[in-house]
Protein backbone atom coordinates (compact mmCIF):
# COMPACT_ATOMS: atom_id res chain seq x y z
CA UNK A 1 0.00 0.00 0.00
CA UNK A 2 1.50 2.78 -1.02
CA UNK A 3 0.22 6.35 0.20
CA UNK A 4 -1.33 8.95 -2.35
CA UNK A 5 -0.85 11.74 -0.39
CA UNK A 6 1.31 14.12 -1.11
CA UNK A 7 3.94 15.22 1.15
CA UNK A 8 6.71 17.94 1.62
CA UNK A 9 9.72 17.13 3.89
CA UNK A 10 11.55 19.71 4.80
CA UNK A 11 15.23 20.07 6.25
CA UNK A 12 18.99 18.76 5.91
CA UNK A 13 19.48 15.51 3.52
CA UNK A 14 22.04 13.49 3.26
CA UNK A 15 22.88 11.29 0.70
CA UNK A 16 25.80 9.83 -1.73
CA UNK A 17 26.10 11.02 -5.52
CA UNK A 18 29.05 8.69 -5.91
CA UNK A 19 31.10 6.33 -4.20
CA UNK A 20 33.72 9.57 -3.10
CA UNK A 21 31.14 12.35 -3.17
CA UNK A 22 28.12 12.70 -0.09
CA UNK A 23 26.12 15.44 -1.13
CA UNK A 24 24.58 17.32 2.17
CA UNK A 25 21.56 19.75 1.94
CA UNK A 26 21.21 21.77 4.70
CA UNK A 27 17.79 23.36 3.74
CA UNK A 28 16.40 20.94 1.18
CA UNK A 29 13.10 19.99 0.22
CA UNK A 30 12.01 16.80 -0.34
CA UNK A 31 8.32 16.37 -2.37
CA UNK A 32 7.19 12.87 -2.18
CA UNK A 33 4.06 11.89 -4.21
CA UNK A 34 3.01 8.12 -4.74
CA UNK A 35 6.38 6.55 -3.41
CA UNK A 36 8.45 8.65 -5.13
CA UNK A 37 10.76 11.64 -5.06
CA UNK A 38 8.95 14.18 -7.23
CA UNK A 39 11.28 16.88 -6.54
CA UNK A 40 13.98 18.50 -4.45
CA UNK A 41 14.60 22.08 -3.61
CA UNK A 42 17.90 23.24 -2.60
CA UNK A 43 17.12 26.25 -0.69
CA UNK A 44 13.53 26.36 0.58
CA UNK A 45 12.04 29.62 0.87
CA UNK A 46 8.04 29.27 0.49
CA UNK A 47 6.67 25.69 1.03
CA UNK A 48 4.04 26.31 -0.70
CA UNK A 49 1.74 24.83 1.76
CA UNK A 50 -1.67 24.61 0.38
CA UNK A 51 -0.19 21.75 -2.29
CA UNK A 52 0.52 19.76 0.33
CA UNK A 53 -1.64 17.19 2.66
CA UNK A 54 1.19 16.60 4.68
CA UNK A 55 4.56 18.52 5.83
CA UNK A 56 6.48 17.47 7.79
CA UNK A 57 9.50 20.19 8.80
CA UNK A 58 12.63 18.49 10.70
CA UNK A 59 13.91 19.16 14.19
CA UNK A 60 16.73 20.66 14.85
CA UNK A 61 19.37 17.83 15.46
CA UNK A 62 17.31 16.06 12.89
CA UNK A 63 18.41 14.83 9.13
CA UNK A 64 17.16 12.41 6.13
CA UNK A 65 19.38 9.78 4.81
CA UNK A 66 18.50 7.07 2.39
CA UNK A 67 17.61 3.55 3.87
CA UNK A 68 20.01 1.43 4.77
CA UNK A 69 20.36 -1.79 2.24
CA UNK A 70 21.84 -5.16 4.10
CA UNK A 71 22.96 -7.17 1.33
CA UNK A 72 23.79 -10.04 3.65
CA UNK A 73 21.27 -11.34 6.70
CA UNK A 74 20.08 -14.60 7.38
CA UNK A 75 16.57 -14.69 8.90
CA UNK A 76 16.76 -17.96 10.69
CA UNK A 77 19.65 -17.05 12.31
CA UNK A 78 18.08 -14.57 14.25
CA UNK A 79 17.74 -16.55 16.79
CA UNK A 80 21.45 -17.55 17.65
CA UNK A 81 22.77 -13.63 17.22
CA UNK A 82 25.90 -13.61 19.74
CA UNK A 83 26.13 -17.88 19.76
CA UNK A 84 29.01 -19.61 19.43
CA UNK A 85 31.59 -17.22 18.29
CA UNK A 86 34.63 -18.52 19.52
CA UNK A 87 33.90 -21.26 16.96
CA UNK A 88 35.59 -20.62 13.45
CA UNK A 89 33.02 -21.23 10.29
CA UNK A 90 32.69 -25.01 9.78
CA UNK A 91 32.42 -25.76 13.27
CA UNK A 92 29.79 -22.79 13.83
CA UNK A 93 27.64 -24.43 11.30
CA UNK A 94 27.40 -27.55 12.82
CA UNK A 95 27.21 -26.59 16.06
CA UNK A 96 24.65 -24.11 16.08
CA UNK A 97 23.76 -23.21 12.81
CA UNK A 98 21.95 -26.19 11.23
CA UNK A 99 20.43 -27.71 14.33
CA UNK A 100 18.70 -23.83 14.70
CA UNK A 101 18.06 -23.89 10.90
CA UNK A 102 16.64 -27.15 10.64
CA UNK A 103 13.80 -25.97 13.15
CA UNK A 104 12.23 -23.99 10.40
CA UNK A 105 10.37 -27.17 9.24
CA UNK A 106 7.97 -25.69 11.72
CA UNK A 107 6.35 -23.18 9.77
CA UNK A 108 4.40 -21.44 13.04
CA UNK A 109 7.74 -21.43 15.00
CA UNK A 110 9.54 -19.60 11.91
CA UNK A 111 6.82 -16.91 11.86
CA UNK A 112 7.75 -16.29 15.38
CA UNK A 113 11.42 -15.96 14.86
CA UNK A 114 10.48 -14.03 11.39
CA UNK A 115 8.03 -11.52 13.04
CA UNK A 116 10.88 -10.40 15.17
CA UNK A 117 13.64 -10.23 13.32
CA UNK A 118 11.96 -8.17 10.45
CA UNK A 119 11.17 -5.64 13.12
CA UNK A 120 14.32 -5.67 14.75
CA UNK A 121 16.43 -4.89 10.71
CA UNK A 122 13.61 -2.08 10.08
CA UNK A 123 14.16 -0.54 13.46
CA UNK A 124 17.76 -0.36 12.71
CA UNK A 125 17.70 1.20 9.77
CA UNK A 126 17.44 -1.09 6.86
CA UNK A 127 14.67 -0.23 4.83
CA UNK A 128 15.65 -3.75 2.12
CA UNK A 129 17.04 -6.68 3.40
CA UNK A 130 18.48 -9.25 1.42
CA UNK A 131 17.15 -12.48 3.54
CA UNK A 132 18.83 -16.13 3.36
CA UNK A 133 16.32 -18.17 4.86
CA UNK A 134 16.46 -21.77 4.98
CA UNK A 135 15.90 -25.07 2.91
CA UNK A 136 12.23 -24.99 3.55
CA UNK A 137 9.83 -23.03 0.77
CA UNK A 138 6.96 -22.05 3.30
CA UNK A 139 8.24 -20.90 6.03
CA UNK A 140 10.77 -19.04 3.47
CA UNK A 141 7.05 -17.58 1.89
CA UNK A 142 5.99 -16.91 5.23
CA UNK A 143 9.00 -14.67 5.59
CA UNK A 144 8.41 -12.88 2.40
CA UNK A 145 4.59 -12.17 3.68
CA UNK A 146 6.09 -10.71 7.05
CA UNK A 147 8.16 -8.73 5.22
CA UNK A 148 5.70 -7.43 2.68
CA UNK A 149 3.18 -6.72 5.58
CA UNK A 150 5.76 -4.57 7.41
CA UNK A 151 6.48 -2.81 4.64
CA UNK A 152 10.32 -4.06 4.04
CA UNK A 153 12.12 -4.11 0.50
CA UNK A 154 12.99 -7.49 1.10
CA UNK A 155 15.05 -10.34 -1.50
CA UNK A 156 14.08 -13.69 -0.10
CA UNK A 157 15.89 -16.84 -0.41
CA UNK A 158 15.27 -20.20 -0.16
CA UNK A 159 18.48 -22.38 0.84
CA UNK A 160 19.50 -24.96 -1.37
CA UNK A 161 22.14 -27.66 -0.23
CA UNK A 162 22.53 -31.35 -0.97
CA UNK A 163 25.68 -32.56 0.63
CA UNK A 164 28.36 -32.21 3.30
CA UNK A 165 25.15 -31.43 5.48
CA UNK A 166 23.80 -33.15 8.40
CA UNK A 167 20.73 -36.08 7.62
CA UNK A 168 18.80 -33.79 9.29
CA UNK A 169 19.00 -30.73 7.21
CA UNK A 170 19.16 -31.21 3.53
CA UNK A 171 17.85 -31.90 0.43
CA UNK A 172 17.73 -34.38 -2.88
CA UNK A 173 18.84 -32.17 -6.01
CA UNK A 174 16.04 -32.64 -7.88
CA UNK A 175 13.27 -31.49 -5.26
CA UNK A 176 15.28 -28.95 -4.22
CA UNK A 177 15.28 -28.01 -8.16
CA UNK A 178 11.56 -28.06 -7.96
CA UNK A 179 10.64 -26.18 -4.71
CA UNK A 180 13.02 -23.89 -5.70
CA UNK A 181 11.26 -23.11 -9.29
CA UNK A 182 7.98 -23.14 -7.38
CA UNK A 183 9.30 -21.04 -4.50
CA UNK A 184 9.85 -18.49 -7.17
CA UNK A 185 7.15 -17.94 -8.85
CA UNK A 186 5.28 -17.96 -4.78
CA UNK A 187 7.42 -14.74 -4.22
CA UNK A 188 6.87 -12.89 -7.16
CA UNK A 189 2.58 -13.22 -6.64
CA UNK A 190 2.95 -11.98 -3.08
CA UNK A 191 3.27 -8.32 -4.23
CA UNK A 192 4.25 -8.34 -8.26
CA UNK A 193 7.80 -8.02 -7.04
CA UNK A 194 6.72 -4.26 -5.85
CA UNK A 195 8.53 -4.56 -2.79
CA UNK A 196 9.27 -8.57 -2.08
CA UNK A 197 11.50 -10.57 -4.41
CA UNK A 198 12.90 -13.85 -5.12
CA UNK A 199 16.85 -14.58 -4.92
CA UNK A 200 18.28 -17.88 -5.76
CA UNK A 201 20.25 -18.87 -2.67
CA UNK A 202 22.37 -21.71 -2.92
CA UNK A 203 24.19 -21.50 0.42
CA UNK A 204 27.95 -22.30 -0.70
CA UNK A 205 29.58 -24.25 -2.66
CA UNK A 206 30.64 -26.81 -0.15
CA UNK A 207 27.32 -27.94 0.02
CA UNK A 208 25.91 -27.84 -3.51
CA UNK A 209 26.26 -30.31 -5.90
CA UNK A 210 27.79 -29.80 -9.23
CA UNK A 211 24.37 -30.86 -10.11
CA UNK A 212 22.45 -28.31 -8.13
CA UNK A 213 24.33 -25.34 -9.19
CA UNK A 214 23.94 -26.21 -12.99
CA UNK A 215 20.12 -26.28 -12.51
CA UNK A 216 20.13 -23.38 -10.21
CA UNK A 217 22.07 -21.30 -12.82
CA UNK A 218 18.88 -22.08 -15.57
CA UNK A 219 16.53 -20.78 -13.08
CA UNK A 220 18.05 -17.61 -12.68
CA UNK A 221 18.32 -17.46 -16.66
CA UNK A 222 14.61 -18.16 -16.84
CA UNK A 223 13.51 -16.40 -14.47
CA UNK A 224 16.31 -13.23 -14.44
CA UNK A 225 16.34 -13.53 -10.77
CA UNK A 226 19.15 -12.35 -8.24
CA UNK A 227 21.60 -14.53 -6.46
CA UNK A 228 23.19 -14.76 -3.36
CA UNK A 229 25.55 -16.65 -1.59
CA UNK A 230 29.08 -17.23 0.23
CA UNK A 231 32.33 -17.14 -1.26
CA UNK A 232 36.22 -17.45 -0.39
CA UNK A 233 34.94 -16.63 3.57
CA UNK A 234 37.34 -19.18 5.48
CA UNK A 235 40.58 -20.90 4.43
CA UNK A 236 39.51 -24.21 5.55
CA UNK A 237 36.38 -23.74 3.43
CA UNK A 238 38.22 -22.50 0.46
CA UNK A 239 40.78 -25.68 0.51
CA UNK A 240 37.18 -27.68 0.99
CA UNK A 241 35.93 -26.17 -2.31
CA UNK A 242 39.52 -26.43 -4.67
CA UNK A 243 39.52 -30.51 -3.29
CA UNK A 244 35.66 -30.71 -4.84
CA UNK A 245 36.45 -28.39 -7.99
CA UNK A 246 40.57 -29.28 -9.32
CA UNK A 247 39.28 -28.70 -12.38
CA UNK A 248 38.07 -25.40 -11.55
CA UNK A 249 41.05 -22.37 -11.29
CA UNK A 250 39.42 -21.11 -8.57
CA UNK A 251 36.00 -20.65 -5.60
CA UNK A 252 34.62 -17.85 -8.17
CA UNK A 253 34.94 -19.77 -10.83
CA UNK A 254 32.81 -22.53 -9.99
CA UNK A 255 29.75 -20.29 -9.85
CA UNK A 256 30.87 -18.93 -12.87
CA UNK A 257 30.56 -22.22 -14.71
CA UNK A 258 27.22 -22.96 -13.51
CA UNK A 259 25.93 -19.59 -14.51
CA UNK A 260 25.65 -18.04 -10.80
CA UNK A 261 27.66 -14.97 -11.54
CA UNK A 262 25.14 -12.16 -13.20
CA UNK A 263 24.87 -8.34 -12.52
CA UNK A 264 22.08 -9.35 -9.65
CA UNK A 265 24.73 -11.57 -7.76
CA UNK A 266 25.49 -10.90 -4.58
CA UNK A 267 28.70 -12.70 -2.93
CA UNK A 268 29.19 -12.59 0.66
CA UNK A 269 32.48 -12.17 2.21
CA UNK A 270 35.26 -12.36 -0.47
CA UNK A 271 38.41 -12.33 2.08
CA UNK A 272 40.27 -14.62 0.05
CA UNK A 273 39.58 -13.94 -3.53
CA UNK A 274 42.66 -13.75 -5.98
CA UNK A 275 43.51 -11.15 -8.59
CA UNK A 276 41.92 -13.23 -11.38
CA UNK A 277 38.86 -14.02 -9.06
CA UNK A 278 38.20 -10.27 -8.85
CA UNK A 279 38.65 -9.72 -12.58
CA UNK A 280 35.81 -11.99 -12.97
CA UNK A 281 33.62 -10.31 -10.68
CA UNK A 282 34.66 -6.81 -12.45
CA UNK A 283 33.52 -8.75 -15.50
CA UNK A 284 30.28 -10.16 -14.96
CA UNK A 285 29.42 -7.21 -12.65
CA UNK A 286 28.49 -9.35 -9.36
CA UNK A 287 28.88 -7.59 -6.42
CA UNK A 288 30.69 -8.66 -2.91
CA UNK A 289 28.64 -8.61 0.09
CA UNK A 290 31.29 -7.01 2.82
CA UNK A 291 30.40 -8.81 6.13
CA UNK A 292 33.40 -7.11 8.56
CA UNK A 293 31.79 -7.85 11.74
CA UNK A 294 30.86 -11.75 10.89
CA UNK A 295 34.56 -11.56 9.54
CA UNK A 296 36.16 -10.72 12.95
CA UNK A 297 33.78 -12.60 15.33
CA UNK A 298 33.93 -16.19 13.39
CA UNK A 299 37.90 -15.45 12.55
CA UNK A 300 37.77 -15.12 8.94
CA UNK A 301 40.22 -12.97 8.08
CA UNK A 302 40.34 -8.96 7.21
CA UNK A 303 39.10 -8.20 2.79
CA UNK A 304 40.65 -5.76 1.75
CA UNK A 305 37.72 -3.72 0.44
CA UNK A 306 40.06 -1.08 -1.50
CA UNK A 307 41.20 -4.07 -3.48
CA UNK A 308 38.30 -5.27 -4.69
CA UNK A 309 37.15 -1.30 -5.39
CA UNK A 310 40.54 -0.52 -7.64
CA UNK A 311 39.96 -3.53 -9.34
CA UNK A 312 36.29 -2.02 -10.32
CA UNK A 313 34.26 -4.29 -7.92
CA UNK A 314 30.97 -3.12 -6.58
CA UNK A 315 31.09 -3.75 -3.04
CA UNK A 316 28.04 -3.25 -0.22
CA UNK A 317 27.92 -4.33 3.24
CA UNK A 318 26.12 -7.07 5.16
CA UNK A 319 25.34 -7.53 8.91
CA UNK A 320 25.73 -11.54 8.19
CA UNK A 321 23.05 -11.75 10.95
CA UNK A 322 24.25 -14.43 13.17
CA UNK A 323 28.15 -14.78 11.93
CA UNK A 324 27.39 -11.21 12.54
CA UNK A 325 25.98 -10.39 16.28
CA UNK A 326 24.25 -7.38 15.20
CA UNK A 327 21.37 -6.80 12.79
CA UNK A 328 22.71 -2.87 12.41
CA UNK A 329 24.03 -1.51 9.25
CA UNK A 330 25.70 1.42 11.40
CA UNK A 331 27.36 -1.16 13.21
CA UNK A 332 28.22 -3.13 10.12
CA UNK A 333 29.27 0.76 8.87
CA UNK A 334 31.86 1.45 11.61
CA UNK A 335 33.29 -2.11 11.51
CA UNK A 336 34.05 -1.78 7.79
CA UNK A 337 36.11 1.47 9.22
CA UNK A 338 37.40 -0.92 11.58
CA UNK A 339 38.43 -3.45 8.91
CA UNK A 340 39.61 -0.86 6.54
CA UNK A 341 42.40 0.50 9.02
CA UNK A 342 43.05 -2.93 9.98
CA UNK A 343 43.91 -3.74 6.09
CA UNK A 344 45.94 -1.05 5.98
CA UNK A 345 48.18 -2.00 8.30
CA UNK A 346 48.61 -5.07 7.07
CA UNK A 347 49.70 -3.33 3.55
CA UNK A 348 51.62 -1.06 5.44
CA UNK A 349 53.74 -2.39 8.26
CA UNK A 350 56.05 -5.18 8.95
CA UNK A 351 57.39 -6.36 12.19
CA UNK A 352 61.17 -5.99 12.02
CA UNK A 353 63.89 -7.26 14.41
CA UNK A 354 66.03 -3.68 15.20
CA UNK A 355 68.91 -3.69 17.50
CA UNK A 356 67.48 -6.54 19.59
CA UNK A 357 63.84 -4.67 19.39
CA UNK A 358 61.03 -5.90 17.75
CA UNK A 359 59.24 -2.96 16.26
CA UNK A 360 56.73 -2.16 14.21
CA UNK A 361 58.24 -0.51 11.04
CA UNK A 362 56.01 1.16 7.67
CA UNK A 363 57.31 -0.49 4.53
CA UNK A 364 58.47 1.31 1.87
CA UNK A 365 57.65 4.86 2.46
CA UNK A 366 55.93 4.27 -1.40
CA UNK A 367 53.40 1.71 -0.50
CA UNK A 368 52.45 3.95 2.89
CA UNK A 369 51.26 6.67 0.77
CA UNK A 370 49.62 4.90 -1.79
CA UNK A 371 47.41 2.65 0.53
CA UNK A 372 44.49 4.55 1.74
CA UNK A 373 41.93 3.21 3.76
CA UNK A 374 38.25 3.85 3.34
CA UNK A 375 36.60 6.96 4.52
CA UNK A 376 33.01 7.47 5.76
CA UNK A 377 31.62 8.50 2.81
CA UNK A 378 32.88 5.48 0.77
CA UNK A 379 31.67 3.03 3.35
CA UNK A 380 27.78 5.37 3.85
CA UNK A 381 27.95 4.73 -0.17
CA UNK A 382 28.52 1.10 -0.13
CA UNK A 383 25.33 0.72 2.60
CA UNK A 384 22.98 2.36 0.42
CA UNK A 385 23.82 2.27 -3.58
CA UNK A 386 26.36 0.16 -3.82
CA UNK A 387 23.22 -2.04 -1.57
CA UNK A 388 21.19 -1.16 -4.41
CA UNK A 389 23.36 -1.27 -7.65
CA UNK A 390 24.20 -5.08 -6.26
CA UNK A 391 20.55 -6.21 -6.44
CA UNK A 392 19.49 -3.88 -9.69
CA UNK A 393 17.98 -1.37 -8.10
CA UNK A 394 20.23 1.44 -8.78
CA UNK A 395 17.54 3.57 -10.84
CA UNK A 396 14.86 2.90 -7.72
CA UNK A 397 16.52 3.09 -3.78
CA UNK A 398 20.00 3.96 -2.71
CA UNK A 399 19.59 7.88 -2.60
CA UNK A 400 17.27 11.05 -3.19
CA UNK A 401 17.28 11.26 -6.83
CA UNK A 402 14.78 12.72 -8.62
CA UNK A 403 12.11 9.67 -9.66
CA UNK A 404 13.65 7.25 -6.97
CA UNK A 405 11.04 5.67 -4.74
CA UNK A 406 11.99 7.17 -1.07
CA UNK A 407 13.18 4.84 1.61
CA UNK A 408 14.55 7.02 4.45
CA UNK A 409 15.32 7.47 7.34
CA UNK A 410 14.29 10.40 9.67
CA UNK A 411 17.08 10.45 12.23
CA UNK A 412 17.50 12.57 15.32
CA UNK A 413 20.40 13.08 16.82
CA UNK A 414 18.87 14.39 20.03
CA UNK A 415 16.90 11.58 20.95
CA UNK A 416 16.12 11.95 24.88
CA UNK A 417 16.70 8.64 25.64
CA UNK A 418 19.30 8.04 23.08
CA UNK A 419 23.27 7.54 23.53
CA UNK A 420 24.60 10.85 22.12
CA UNK A 421 25.07 14.03 23.46
CA UNK A 422 25.60 16.19 20.52
CA UNK A 423 26.07 19.31 22.52
CA UNK A 424 24.58 21.35 19.19
CA UNK A 425 24.30 24.51 21.24
CA UNK A 426 27.51 24.68 22.13
CA UNK A 427 29.63 24.25 18.35
CA UNK A 428 30.12 27.97 18.32
CA UNK A 429 31.48 27.96 21.70
CA UNK A 430 33.57 24.63 21.23
CA UNK A 431 34.72 24.91 17.10
CA UNK A 432 34.58 29.16 16.88
CA UNK A 433 32.11 31.40 14.87
CA UNK A 434 31.40 30.96 10.88
CA UNK A 435 31.42 27.83 9.87
CA UNK A 436 28.99 26.66 6.98
CA UNK A 437 25.97 24.80 7.65
CA UNK A 438 26.86 22.07 5.49
CA UNK A 439 29.83 21.81 7.93
CA UNK A 440 27.53 21.51 11.31
CA UNK A 441 25.68 19.07 9.46
CA UNK A 442 28.20 16.82 8.38
CA UNK A 443 29.24 16.65 11.71
CA UNK A 444 26.22 15.72 13.34
CA UNK A 445 25.98 12.56 10.74
CA UNK A 446 29.07 11.48 11.95
CA UNK A 447 27.50 11.74 15.20
CA UNK A 448 25.05 9.04 14.22
CA UNK A 449 27.01 6.85 12.50
CA UNK A 450 29.96 6.33 15.22
CA UNK A 451 27.84 7.03 17.99
CA UNK A 452 24.26 6.44 17.45
CA UNK A 453 21.96 3.49 17.26
CA UNK A 454 18.54 2.53 16.84
CA UNK A 455 17.09 5.37 19.37
CA UNK A 456 17.80 8.01 16.89
CA UNK A 457 16.26 6.51 14.19
CA UNK A 458 12.58 8.11 14.39
CA UNK A 459 11.10 7.44 11.47
CA UNK A 460 11.84 4.80 8.86
CA UNK A 461 9.89 5.46 4.67
CA UNK A 462 9.50 2.52 2.38
CA UNK A 463 8.15 3.92 -0.85
CA UNK A 464 6.91 6.80 0.68
CA UNK A 465 4.96 4.95 3.67
CA UNK A 466 6.15 5.50 7.06
CA UNK A 467 6.45 2.26 7.84
CA UNK A 468 7.93 2.88 11.75
N1 LIG B 1 28.82 -16.64 7.71
C1 LIG B 1 28.27 -17.72 7.16
N2 LIG B 1 28.94 -18.37 6.21
C2 LIG B 1 28.37 -19.45 5.65
N3 LIG B 1 28.82 -20.26 4.67
C3 LIG B 1 27.85 -21.18 4.47
N4 LIG B 1 26.80 -20.97 5.27
C4 LIG B 1 27.09 -19.89 6.02
C5 LIG B 1 26.39 -19.19 7.04
O1 LIG B 1 25.27 -19.51 7.42
N5 LIG B 1 27.02 -18.11 7.56
ZN1 LIG C 1 26.23 -15.60 5.59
Amino acid sequence: MTSSLRRLFVGPIIHSKSLNELEVIPHAAISVFKGRIEFIRYDVIDKHEQEYEQIVTLKKGQFLIPGFIDTHTHAPQYVNCGLGLDMQLLDWLNSYTFPAESRFKDVEFAKKVYNKCVSHHLKNGTTTALYFGTIHSEACVALGEIAKQKGQRAFIGKVNMDRMAPDYYIEKTQESLKETESFINKINGIDGCVLIRPIVTPRFVVSCTSELLEGLGELVKKHQVAVQSHVSENQGEVKLVSQQHPECPSYTHVYHDYGLMTEKTVMAHGVFLSDSELDLFSKTRSSISHCPLSNFSLGSGVCDVQRALSKGVNVSIGTDVSGGYAASMINACRTTLIASQSAKFNVTHDYKDTDGMINRIKKEEQQETKYKELGLSQVFYMATMGGAKSVGLQDTVGNFCVGKEFDALLVDVEDQDGPIDAFIDDYEYLYGEGHEEKKKILDLFQRFMFCGDDRNIKNVYVRGDKVL
